[in-house]
């Protein structure tokens, strides 16, 4: 498989190449050349197979030849050691659970498969791979744990100060080895703007080689793609009319979706909830894409002024806005909409959700009010204790905290505090 860039001006690249640089020389995000429906009878028989069976046959056209089909077999067995369940709120709402992986949030299945891929093709040589990572709560975590100790490999994760949960700084910021934290004084936008900088910079690109663990590279963003076969596994027998709604910032995971639709996943629906971070849901109103700071809400993962992917989803729809309109629906919330969903959530079903299902959960709502026929799944991308202070206060009742949580509660925080791109520069010219 060839990848193309989307700014349409780098020659084509391998799945290696685009793994190994994460952006293309003209800057774009790598793009596959071709996507290839799965049979028919893949859908229709989806219940028969294993979790790793279908993420098989769905990522190998992606990273074929170069990952021989036995060593991808593994990688996939071993990024997807953990459950993907569904839990049925009622007949029209289900949750899909992406936090039962080591660091509880959606962002492992990406982490850990990338790592995998990178170890792979570093194992036979020296080479030196800086991986930068912009996080705006789970990314973070996600990737210092997926990548700890792979060889070859030197993480830097940027983070902004103060405004991701307690429990998600810990993850990023303890782990130590080839993990390091810097702490930026500003927002995610300002982290993810001097990546960006760092993959343009001339003297540094002479000197390392530097790689994103961010959605815009491609052994990051596709493996979530899975997630939407997952669900409809589960699902597919008992409803026909499955639309997902997903807690948007980067618009990966959305975008993602798109790609498991793209294989042939009948997916009726896409709904994007997002916070007030909502560049995407005005857009869908207006038609004019206009990016704007992000704002600190507590569905943080989510504070994205300007979404990386919105570009790709672009792509899918051919730049088409109607086609995009047909497919998409978005909704934005404020924090108080997000409390009373958690609470309403806890007091009806029972259910402890994160201020992100939260959102998503409503943007379900919202959706069955026009569409009262579908089914709506709202992928849970975080588990509650990662945002503890925000769930006990809403919902009023402590919480316990799984082992992944405890083992990182008590460990000492390392960072480096910097104030822009210079002093990030300098600390990876060190
Ligand atoms: N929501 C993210 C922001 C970065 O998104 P990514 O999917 O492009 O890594 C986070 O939690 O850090």
């Amino acid at each position: 498989m060839n990848y193309y860039s989307l700014n349409k001006q780098a020659p084509k690249s391998t799945f290696e190449n685009a793994v190994v640089k994460g952006l293309a020389p003209d800057k774009g995000l790598y793009f596959p050349e071709s996507i290839t429906p799965l049979p028919h009878n893949f859908f229709k028989n989806i219940d028969s197979l294993s979790n790793t069976e279908i993420a098989f046959e769905a990522i190998k056209q992606f990273v074929s030849p170069e990952i021989p089909e036995a060593v991808l077999k593994t990688i996939v067995e071993e990024t997807l050691s953990f459950d993907f369940p569904v839990v049925k709120l009622n007949d029209n709402i289900s949750t899909l659970e992406l936090f039962h992986g080591p660091t509880m949030a959606f962002k492992d299945v990406g982490a850990r498969f990338m790592a995998r891929c990178l170890g792979y093709f570093n194992k036979d040589n020296d080479n030196e791979v800086t991986v930068l990572v912009a996080t705006s709560g789970d990314t973070g975590g996600a990737v210092a744990n997926g990548f700890l100790g792979v060889k070859g490999v030197n993480v830097v994760i940027l983070y902004p100060s103060g405004k991701v949960s307690d429990i998600q700084e810990k993850q990023l910021t303890t782990l130590g080895q080839n993990i390091k934290a810097l702490e930026v004084n500003g927002t995610f936008d300002d982290c993810q703007a001097m990546v960006k900088t760092a993959f343009l910079d001339e003297e540094l690109i002479n000197k390392m080689q530097l790689t994103s663990a961010n959605s815009i590279n491609v052994a990051r963003w596709l493996p979530q793609l899975f997630y939407f076969m997952f669900a409809y596994k589960q699902l597919y027998k008992k409803y026909n009319n499955i639309v997902f709604s997903v807690p948007s910032g980067n618009f990966g995971n959305i975008c993602a979706g798109m790609m498991a639709q793209q294989l042939g996943l009948p997916i009726k629906h896409f709904i994007a909830s997002n916070n007030v971070n909502n560049v995407v849901t005005r857009y869908l109103q207006s038609q004019l894409y206009e990016p704007k700071p992000s704002i600190q809400t507590i569905s943080n993962a989510m504070d994205v002024g300007a979404p990386s992917n919105f570009i790709r989803i672009q792509e899918i729809y051919k730049n088409q806005f109607d086609n995009l309109k047909e497919n998409v629906s978005s909704y934005s919330f404020t924090d108080d909409e997000t409390k009373e969903a958690m609470l309403e959530m806890y007091n009806e079903f029972n259910y402890v959700a994160d201020p992100h299902g939260a959102v998503g959960y409503l943007g379900s709502k919202e959706y069955l009010k026009e569409n009262p026929e579908a089914h709506c799944v709202f992928l849970e991308t975080a588990h509650p204790t990662k945002f503890l202070d925000v769930v006990e206060e809403v919902i009023k009742e402590e919480q316990a905290l799984p082992q992944q949580i405890q083992e990182v509660m008590g460990k000492e925080k390392v960072s480096v505090i910097i104030s822009n791109y210079e002093e990030l520069k300098s600390f990876l010219l060190k």
